[in-house]
């Protein structure tokens, strides 16, 4: 099976004062091509910090991270900008949509980021925006959506560069029941269609056990779930 994530031995800390506050201690992952795993810990036990990390947005401490083969450690800023353009998608709890730009044209920054022609981002982007269930809101901006609409324009817009990896951190946090389960049930679709490997930070451990495998983050370490 491919590798598409390897960490190991990830150690952070932050400075607080005079005291060193030790966030990550010796975290390996590996994500296989396909995998949709979950990361489960409480509130400030490193979820975020170590999904910075692993989409190259912060550096680690110690310890390596290869992306596709590539060690991130000795990437350019341009080339890591470029894999995070091209090779990963990054879904947040509070979506991050540009509000001023409508749904159709939210979907579509990423490619014309990448270079590609407004005609084809468009079409790709509506493309992707029907797979979520929303071409019928593409004109519309982040305001008049609902929660769980704008939750699917920000799965739609992470996924429209085909990246070999998805980082969501708390992708269902602030949606009712009924709505994250749906967009669980997405996000596995997507998974099985595209054979897009994804990393899910949450709180929620009934939706961790729907993955293919979960982690617990212990006092700065994965621990594997059971059940
Ligand atoms: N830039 C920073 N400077 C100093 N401390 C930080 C910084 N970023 C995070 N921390 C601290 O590191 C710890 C881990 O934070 P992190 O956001 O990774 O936790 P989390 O598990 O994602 O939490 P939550 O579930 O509440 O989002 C917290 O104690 C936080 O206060």
């Amino acid at each position: 099976m491919n590798k598409v994530l390897t960490a190991q031995q990830i150690s952070k800390s932050y400075r607080d004062g005079l005291q060193q506050v030790k966030v990550l201690q010796g975290v390996d992952l590996t994500v296989n091509s396909g995998e949709m795993l979950a990361i489960v810990g409480s509130s400030g036990s490193g979820k975020s910090t170590l999904l910075h990390i692993l989409g190259s947005l912060d550096l680690a401490d110690s310890g390596s991270v290869q992306l596709l083969g590539e060690d991130i450690a000795k990437m350019t800023s341009k080339r890591k900008a470029q894999l995070r353009n091209q090779q990963l998608g990054f879904i947040y709890q509070f979506h991050h949509l540009l509000m001023d730009f409508t749904a159709l044209e939210n979907v579509a920054m990423p490619l014309l980021i990448n270079g590609i022609s407004k005609q084809l981002a468009n079409e790709k982007a509506l493309a992707i925006l029907q797979r979520v269930g929303l071409e019928q809101r593409a004109s519309h901006k982040p305001a008049e959506l609902s929660g769980g609409e704008r939750q699917r324009v920000a799965i739609a817009r992470a996924l429209v560069a085909e990246p070999a990896l998805v980082l969501a951190d708390e992708p269902t946090g602030n949606l009712d029941q009924h709505t994250a389960e749906s967009i669980y049930q997405l996000l596995r679709e997507l998974n099985q269609q595209s054979n897009t490997s994804f990393i899910i930070v949450t709180h929620d451990l009934t939706l961790a056990k729907k993955l293919d495998k979960y982690y617990l983050m212990r006092e700065g370490s994965l621990e594997l779930g059971h059940g």
